[in-house]
């Protein structure tokens, strides 16, 4: 079938896929400064109120560390959020991506933010498995868990979404992922060949195929996890085509999920608000897992 993106032009395709045009709030430079900026100073935040454990190793590169945010009271027996972070596979870091365990900690919840590999040095297989066996390590690190949740964003959603239908027999671990919230995702990397952010991707058909979560969708066991799908109001039509799609596929499968279309929003500030306790997604993830404990 011929795919509706296949018939946008290069220009198009790549304003598509430029989350910075579709902003209400600030131009294009300013809302990536501010997007910075606000993560920064939100995971600044977040440190400074929680007990740290960061940079611990999850693997054999230097580059493989996660940092955990821990809350007060019994040790080990806690709810764990993994946030993985966004910036087109090619940016941003974990030293940014803090900034939702604030409001979390409180509530006994525990955060995890791993760095992984970002392009050019990474590659998609690379990022993909790392994500994977960073979550393995928190498992182990914390067997006792109260629930694993996971959320992303933009490319760290579609690392998220990779997770989800991941044989965790590779892994050696038995993860029962019981939520994943996917915010602002990319879920078919085909389309993102034909632009510039394959410059540093080098993305070939068959990487890209393979690690569409789009494709793996019948991999994905109908278990007790809980997929909710967030879109930005000022996401453009591409990513909200996106969501809308890997949404539908999900729910054929028999899989439970959820759409949540975040009104006033763009693509940047529907992630920076989870450091604030009153957001919708804020409250979306708390209900999700005290729900379930
Ligand atoms: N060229 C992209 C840049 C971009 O998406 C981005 C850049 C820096 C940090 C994060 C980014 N994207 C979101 O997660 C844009 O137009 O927004």
């Amino acid at each position: 079938m011929e795919e509706s993106w296949s018939k946008l032009g290069k220009e198009e395709l790549e304003h598509q896929y430029s989350p910075s045009h579709w902003s209400h709030r600030m131009d294009r430079d300013a809302v990536i400064e501010a997007h910075v900026r606000e993560m920064t100073e939100g995971t600044e935040v977040s440190r400074a109120a929680a007990r740290t454990a960061l940079d611990i190793p999850y693997g054999d590169s230097d580059s493989e560390r996660m940092d955990l945010y821990l809350p007060d009271g019994e040790p080990t027996k806690f709810p764990i959020l993994v946030y993985v972070h966004g910036g087109y596979w090619q940016f941003l870091s974990k030293e940014e991506s803090g900034f939702m365990a604030a409001p979390l900690l409180p509530h006994g919840i525990a955060v995890m933010v791993m760095d992984y590999d970002i392009a050019p040095k990474g590659n998609m297989d690379l990022m993909v498995a790392q994500v994977r066996r960073s979550i393995a390590a928190v498992l182990r690190l914390y067997p006792q868990n109260a629930g694993v949740y996971l959320c992303g964003h933009s490319a760290g959603a579609h690392l998220v979404a990779m997770t989800l239908c991941a044989d965790w027999m590779e892994y050696g671990v038995t993860a029962d992922i019981k939520g994943a919230v996917l915010v602002s995702g990319v879920y078919d990397l085909q389309p993102i060949i034909h632009t510039y952010v394959n410059d540093a991707l080098q993305m070939s058909l068959e990487v890209a195929l393979k690690n569409s979560p789009v494709q793996c969708v019948g991999q994905m066991k109908p278990g007790n996890c809980r997929v909710v799908i967030a879109v930005a109001e000022h996401d453009s039509p591409e990513f909200r085509r996106q969501s809308q799609h890997y949404f539908q596929s999900l729910k054929a499968s028999g899989l439970s999920v959820s759409y949540v279309h975040v009104d006033g929003t763009d693509h940047f500030d529907i992630i920076e608000k989870l450091s604030q306790e009153e957001y919708v997604l804020t409250q979306l993830i708390l209900k999700m897992i005290m729900d379930q404990l």
